[in-house]
Parts: structure tokens; sequence; C-alpha cells
């Protein structure tokens, strides 16, 4: 159990990058972000993930939100100036929500569209993920961590399917965000170090078996730690938990969901 390798994570996506604490320290690994951009009204600090990001991915309906949304942020600036500052790299998908005009807007910009309409049997956001994980190299692959914005929120057969390709790539690091909150997958692999970023997150958490039930997971840090303590659905999960912590630990023999708040001042 004490030979488990530990992974480090911490939320400095959400600072801007000048600030100190976004630079890499003990917190957690230095990683290279990739943004995923799903069909769901962008979050509020969106413009702060997009600078984080050294690739950045449209899911199909996710290019009207990016050619929609981004000119409102910015209200004093031309709409055209701002849809050239945040052009993405690629829109993938099975093209089905994209609308024509905003199509033709990023086909004349170079974007590179990948039009996966035979595939009906995986999400858009897995058809994204897939495409960053062949693009990134197998030495990088420990280093990349994947934003997903609008991925929670809304129809809840989508935020299903968006857990769900946490679980199908759970070797990647991959971030579920909304306005509201985030998640990511704990794999039972490793033993994890949480850092919170109190100025942007919390107080509010969960961790949640939500693949299969854990036999015995224990935490630190927490206001209702868990010792060595069962969870499944139908029994307990850890959910409305509050961080006490600057870190938080956790042990499990289950992959779980990590959950946290994230205030509403970012
Ligand atoms: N309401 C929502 N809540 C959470 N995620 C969403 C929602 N709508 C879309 N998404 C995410 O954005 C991606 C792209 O959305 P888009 O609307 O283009 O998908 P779609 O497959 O055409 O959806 P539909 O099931 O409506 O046909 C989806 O694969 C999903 O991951
Ligand atoms: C058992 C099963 N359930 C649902 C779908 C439908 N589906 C799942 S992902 C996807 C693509 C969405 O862009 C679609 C249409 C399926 N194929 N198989």
């Amino acid at each position: 159990m004490d030979a488990m390798p530990l992974m480090r994570h911490s939320s400095t996506f959400l600072l801007p990058q000048s600030s100190p604490s976004a630079a890499p320290t003990s917190d957690g690994p230095a990683l290279t972000y990739a943004l995923v951009v799903l069909n769901q009204r962008v979050p509020r600090f969106f413009p702060l993930l997009w600078k984080h990001a050294k690739l950045r991915l449209c899911a199909d309906g996710g290019a009207n939100r990016v050619y929609d949304e981004l000119p409102e942020m910015f209200p004093d600036q031309d709409p055209l100036d701002v849809r050239f500052s945040y052009k993405p790299d690629v829109i993938k998908g099975d093209m089905d929500s994209i609308r024509d005009e905003v199509k033709d807007f990023y086909i004349n910009l170079g974007v590179k569209i990948v039009d996966e309409s035979h595939d009906q049997d995986t999400t858009d956001l897995h058809k994204c993920v897939s495409y960053i994980c062949d693009s990134t190299d197998g030495s990088e692959k420990s280093n990349l961590c994947i934003l997903v914005a609008g991925a929670l929120g809304g129809r809840f057969d989508h935020e299903a399917g968006n857990i769900n390709v946490l679980y199908r790539f759970s070797s990647i690091r991959i971030v579920l965000l909304s306005d509201d909150s985030l998640i990511h997958l704990l794999p039972k692999t490793h033993y994890h170090e949480i850092h919170i970023q109190s100025s942007v997150e919390g107080p509010h958490c969960g961790l949640v078996p939500v693949g299969a039930p854990s036999g015995s997971t224990t935490t630190t840090g927490l206001q209702w730690d868990l010792n060595d303590t069962k969870m499944s659905f139908g029994g307990l999960v850890s959910t409305s938990n509050i961080v006490r912590e600057e870190k938080i630990t956790v042990h499990s023999d289950s992959d779980l969901l990590w959950t946290i708040s994230i205030r509403k001042t970012t």
C-alpha cells in the first residue's frame, strides 16, 4: 500500500498565468494543457483556460459557442477581432450541430476540421480526447492535462457521457469544468495529494465512487474524513463535504471522482 505512486493535483489553470502560484511548484507537476470546448455556455473564466492551453479544440457545436459567445464577453471589441484571437486549432465531431456559417468562417481561417459523422458510437468529447492523445508523444502523455469547458450542467445523458470519458481515458489527466464545479478522476493506481487553490475553489467537495464501489477509502484534510470507509451507490457516498486543509490526501482501492466547487469570484 505504501509503495503506491503519488499523483499530485492542483487547479492552477484557474489562476492567471502571471500569478506566482500558477508556476510549477511542489504543489504539482508542470503540465501541458489542452482545451476542449463543448456545446454549452462557455464558463466566465474561459479566457484563462484558453491562455493556459497549447492546443484548443471545439467539439462539433462547441465551435458555435466560441463564435457566438466570445464576442459577447468582450462587448467593447470588434466581434471579428475577438473571433480572430480565439481561433481554435481543430474542430472535430460528427458535425451535426456546428452551423454552416460557423464552419465556413473557421475553414476560411485555416482551422482543421475533422468530420467523423460515420462514428455514431462515441461522443464528440471522446473524439476530441482521442485526437489530443494521438497528437501527443507517449513520453509527454504523463504531463498532459485536458481541460473540458461546458462539461457539467445541462443534459444529464451528456454529463454521464462526459464522465464516462474520464474512465475510458483513465491514464490521462482530464478535468471536466462548468461555472460551478470541476470533476476529475482519482485512479486507484495512485495515492493522491490535492493542493487546494482556495482563492478560486472550494470549500464544497465530494468523493464519489461512480465506476464501482470502494471497499476502503481513507482521506485527510476534509471536514468529514473517511477512515478505511466503504462507499457505494445505495450506501455512503461523500457529498457536501468541506475542504479543511490546503492539502487533501486520498487513498482508495477504487477509482473515485473528486469534485470541488469553483468560487463565484473566479
Ligand atoms: N447539455 C449538455 N450538457 C453537457 N455536455 C454537453 C451538452 N450539450 C453538449 N455537450 C457536450 O458537447 C459535445 C458536443 O455537443 P453537440 O451538441 O455538438 O453534440 P451532439 O452529439 O450533436 O449532441 P446530441 O446528442 O444533442 O445530438 C457533446 O459530445 C457533449 O460532450
Ligand atoms: C447503445 C448506444 N446508445 C446510444 C448511441 C447513440 N450515440 C452514442 S454517441 C453518439 C454520437 C453523438 O455525437 C450517438 C448518436 C449508440 N451509438 N449506442
